[in-house]
């Protein structure tokens, strides 16, 4: 005894069609420029994604901590012409407060490191997942948000804390299937820029400007990041000086021209030393130009890459020894990087390589008349609570269509509560990849 089935969200019946609201306006159903919707395909995907996050934090000993998307505007105002800081997504709130979408979260980790303070024992090993905001123009029609995967360690001095984190990425690309021929990390740090400017004697607060400009070496034309490092101050000869030394792309040279007792040299050959130990030294490389895009690092930084040169930086990290400080916190030095969720989704695209991801559940059970739909409920609850998933069928349909929903969510066992065999304390039980049925007792069930 079983109806037409009636069409997804019509009512048919004794109540006759439901009254549809009155239209306003039709809404557009694409989400805001610049943003995405997470569909059940690609909601898998993230949920992959994130669990392998997850899982490399896990395996380095990182607690996870979250902050609001929304923060003080004051977080990010720096004053080295960072795009970031050009991309904030800023506004006033209804009680006059300059607040913004965060762009990054190192500024708000640091933050919550100092509000902290004491209570801390360091080193404080933590990680965050949490959505980012830039405000791009469209011309651009760039993203406007993606999720970062964000590790910090605060409180070690040494390079040991940049190569245990370098560590942690290389153990997540080999995780989702990504090798060392497929990726590498350009290593630098940005004592050689200091090392280079302080010989030229330029200020110590242009330093972070340089950086800066120096990041867009291979976004804009040589010519611009000239005039730009000029304007900000940097004389003719420190800039060529500058760019030579940028060129380098082995630690050898690097020492030919700053000598072997200088902090940089020394840091990255001892970073390069670790390596080793830590078995990733072929994923590894020196490339003076990588300086990254932020003001605040302050020594070793490294970005990674792919090495067929298609996209853009899959994740970029570094250390940071001043920020905490410039919020009005104690002298404590801190590393870390941010992985995005968008260029390693394109990386693993293009090398074919995106995990093969479906719902799937255990069960779909159904009810073979409409008063058995409290029984289907009894027989659906005894499953999940031995941990089996269930979907239930909720209406009363009919069953070629009950077999091309199983189909569709990929279920293993058809249960159908019938009327004869639930007078009998029975349900039956069909193994949809065999076609094998039979009968079982309700307490049987498992
Ligand atoms: N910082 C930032 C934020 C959002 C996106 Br999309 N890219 C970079």
């Amino acid at each position: 005894a079983r109806d037409n089935g009636g069409g997804a969200g019509g009512r048919s019946g004794a109540l006759g069609p439901a009254p549809v609201a009155e239209v306003i306006q039709k809404i557009d159903v694409n989400p805001p420029k610049g943003t995405r919707d997470f569909s059940p395909d690609e909601m898998r995907l993230r949920n992959w994604l994130f669990h392998n996050f997850r899982e490399v934090s896990r395996l380095f000993g990182f607690e996870e901590v979250d902050f609001p998307v929304l923060e003080s505007e004051a977080l990010f105002v720096r004053k080295a012409g960072e795009e970031i800081k050009d991309q904030l997504y800023c506004f006033e709130d209804r009680g006059n407060r300059r607040v913004a979408l965060r762009p990054e979260l190192t500024p708000s980790l640091a933050r919550l490191v100092i509000q902290k303070g004491k209570s801390l024992s360091l080193p404080v090993k933590w990680f965050a997942i949490g959505q980012c905001w830039r405000y791009e123009r469209m011309t651009r029609g760039r993203r406007r948000e993606h999720y970062q995967w964000n590790m910090d360690i605060i409180g070690v001095p040494d390079v040991m804390a940049e190569a245990e984190l370098i560590s942690s990425i290389v153990t997540f690309f080999k995780r989702i299937g990504i090798t060392a021929s497929d990726v590498g990390f350009k290593v630098s740090s940005r004592k050689v820029l200091q090392e280079v400017l302080s010989r030229y004697s330029i200020r110590e607060d242009l330093f972070g400007k340089v950086c800066i400009i120096i990041d867009k070496i291979e976004k804009i034309p040589l010519n611009d990041i000239k005039e730009e490092l000029k304007a900000a101050g940097v004389s003719t000869e420190a800039v060529e000086q500058l760019l030579q030394v940028l060129s380098i792309k082995s630690l050898t040279e690097l020492e030919e021209i700053l000598g072997d007792a200088g902090e940089a040299v020394v840091e990255l050959k001892q970073l390069f030393s670790l390596a080793e130990k830590f078995g990733y030294s072929e994923w590894i490389q020196f490339d003076a130009s990588i300086v990254r895009g932020l003001a605040y690092y302050t020594g070793i930084v490294f970005e990674g890459f792919d090495r067929d040169g298609k996209l853009r930086a899959i994740c970029g990290g570094g250390r940071y020894d001043r920020l905490l400080s410039t919020f009005g916190g104690d002298d404590i030095p801190a590393c870390g990087f941010g992985f995005g969720d968008a260029v390693i989704v394109e990386l693993l695209k293009e090398k074919g390589r995106l995990p093969a991801l479906s719902l799937q559940v255990d069960n779909i059970v159904c009810a073979l008349d409409h008063d058995l739909q409290g029984p289907a409920a009894t027989v659906a609850t005894i499953l999940r609570e031995k941990g089996q998933t269930v979907d239930l069928v909720l209406e009363n349909k009919p069953l070629k269509w009950v077999f091309k929903r199983a189909a569709r969510i990929n279920a293993e066992r058809l249960i159908l509560v019938g009327s004869a065999e639930w007078q009998r304390g029975m349900v039956g039980v069909k193994i949809l990849s065999s076609g094998e049925q039979h009968e079982i007792k309700l307490d049987e069930l498992e």
